[in-house]
């Protein structure tokens, strides 16, 4: 059995960070998404396929699932029933876009393991220190290249995910993305969204109809599941995060975008159009370092940081206020779309205090200003992605000078789609 799950990235319009310390926040996913396919054999003893002689090729697809072959003659013709065999159950991971794979024997990650006393899919449980440590010894084994170090939280929150929601059990988990990792856009929420969102599908707890076709979102209770495991593997990645990501990957639904305060959710819709320019300016950083490092200004500081996270929770709740009310003869779509530019510009001077703007962010900051265009970090800042509101009545041909000459300075630009659909599956036969 296969099941694909795919999660969104997002954008934060305002109170990134300061919403890890209870500030509101405003966000919404975008049309780029991390996509898991999970292909789990059937039960050990349970043919895995028929196949007629003249297909013997096919076999050669199945890796690892030899040994048992159960010759025997079916309707006068020659069959092959194939058999999963006990001793090669792996669980394996592809990062696809990393060309990376990693791979164990189920036997060793029982042992490594099975102490957790997994699985407990319907209790998220957090990664103790200690789990962590065993886990870690796990990836430690299959000599993950220095350069791709940083991928191994992910790695981490993924062993973590899979013993607690599925157990032991063997399977073959492929991941693939639209989106940039490290850069502000939520890839490791997404991640974290797309891998419970396919454990829980494949799980006893979650009742799902498995022969519906085509992309299938989940009921309200188990949304709750799927983004309470999520956050489980995002604190994996991000030490200490507020859950915005993983609500917004889990939650986004039809144009709808997210106010969020202290792990509570209120879906906005917008009376607006919203046109935001993606100026990723490809500095890698880590959003753990960057949460940590905004902690250890406030324990330092803690008036003065207080009075700025009280700062931007005042313009999250502005702007979710600007979004939401539709224009009128007195409140033109210009004069909304003004103030949404002058709220974003307090809401990056906040950042800036915060310390997690970056040489780079400063750099996009100024060529767009040179347009009369407001723009501001998205994501933990310290490089990574800017977002430039686009007014309405911007012409083609100023979005084409400013994309121009940010990308002149190495920028990749992009406009993506805001407000897309949440969290999804998708079950199909194994081929
Ligand atoms: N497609 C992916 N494949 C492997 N790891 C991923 C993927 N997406 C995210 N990650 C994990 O998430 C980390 C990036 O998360 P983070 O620093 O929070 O940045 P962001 O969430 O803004 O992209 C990566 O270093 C990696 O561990
Ligand atoms: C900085 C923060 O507010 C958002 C981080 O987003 P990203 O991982 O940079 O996409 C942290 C959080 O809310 O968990
Ligand atoms: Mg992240």
């Amino acid at each position: 059995m296969e099941v694909k799950a795919r999660a969104p990235g997002k954008i934060i319009l305002s109170g990134e960070h300061a919403v890890v310390h209870g500030s509101t926040a405003v966000a919404a996913s975008i049309g780029l998404c991390t996509y898991v396919s999970l292909q789990v054999p059937p039960s050990n003893g349970c043919p895995l396929k028929v196949y007629s002689l003249s297909c013997l090729e096919n076999l050669r697809l199945i890796e690892g699932a030899y040994r048992s072959l159960l010759d025997s003659n079916f309707f006068g013709l020659s069959w092959i029933v194939v058999y999963w065999d006990e001793n090669d159950d792996r669980l394996t991971l592809q990062l696809k876009d990393m060309a990376l794979e990693f791979s164990w024997p189920i036997g060793r990650i029982k042992e490594a393991l099975s102490s957790l006393g997994g699985p407990f899919p319907s209790t998220p449980t957090s990664c103790s220190a200690e789990s962590l440590k065993l886990i870690l010894a796990l990836i430690e084994e299959q000599n993950i290249l220095e350069a791709k170090i940083s991928l191994a939280s992910g790695v981490c929150a993924f062993l973590w995910l899979y013993t607690s929601i599925l157990g032991f059990k063997p399977a073959t988990v492929v991941v693939t993305s639209d989106l940039p990792l490290g850069s502000g856009l939520g890839s490791s929420a997404a991640l974290c969204v797309a891998f419970s969102a396919a454990l829980l599908a494949c799980s006893d707890t979650v009742n799902i109809d498995m022969k519906q076709e085509g992309w299938l979102v989940f009921g309200e209770s188990e949304l709750e599941l799927l983004n309470k495991w999520a956050f489980e593997g995002e604190k994996i990645i991000h030490g200490k995060p507020s859950g915005i990501d993983n609500t917004v990957s889990t939650y986004g639904r039809g144009g709808n975008m997210i106010k969020f305060r202290s792990g509570n959710l209120t879906r906005i819709k917008s009376s607006m159009p919203l046109k935001m320019l993606i100026t990723n300016t490809k500095v890698g950083r880590n959003t753990k370092a960057l949460v940590a490092g905004v902690s250890e200004r406030t324990l330092r500081n803690p008036d003065a940081m207080s009075s700025v996270f009280n700062a931007v929770d005042s313009i999250s709740k502005e702007l979710a206020n600007v979004i939401q009310t539709p224009a009128s003869d007195d409140l033109s779509i210009t004069a909304k779309e003004e103030k949404l530019e002058e709220l974003m510009e307090m809401n990056q001077g906040l950042l800036q205090c915060m310390g997690v703007s970056h040489a780079s962010i400063e750099t996009v900051l100024r060529t767009t200003l040179k347009y009369k265009l407001a723009s501001k970090l998205t994501g933990a800042g310290g490089g990574g992605c800017v977002l430039t509101l686009l007014p309405t009545l911007l012409s083609g041909t100023i979005v084409d000078k400013v994309i121009a000459e940010l990308e002149s300075c190495g920028f990749q630009c992009l406009i993506a789609g805001i407000g897309g659909n949440g969290a999804e599956i998708c079950f199909s036969a194994s081929s």
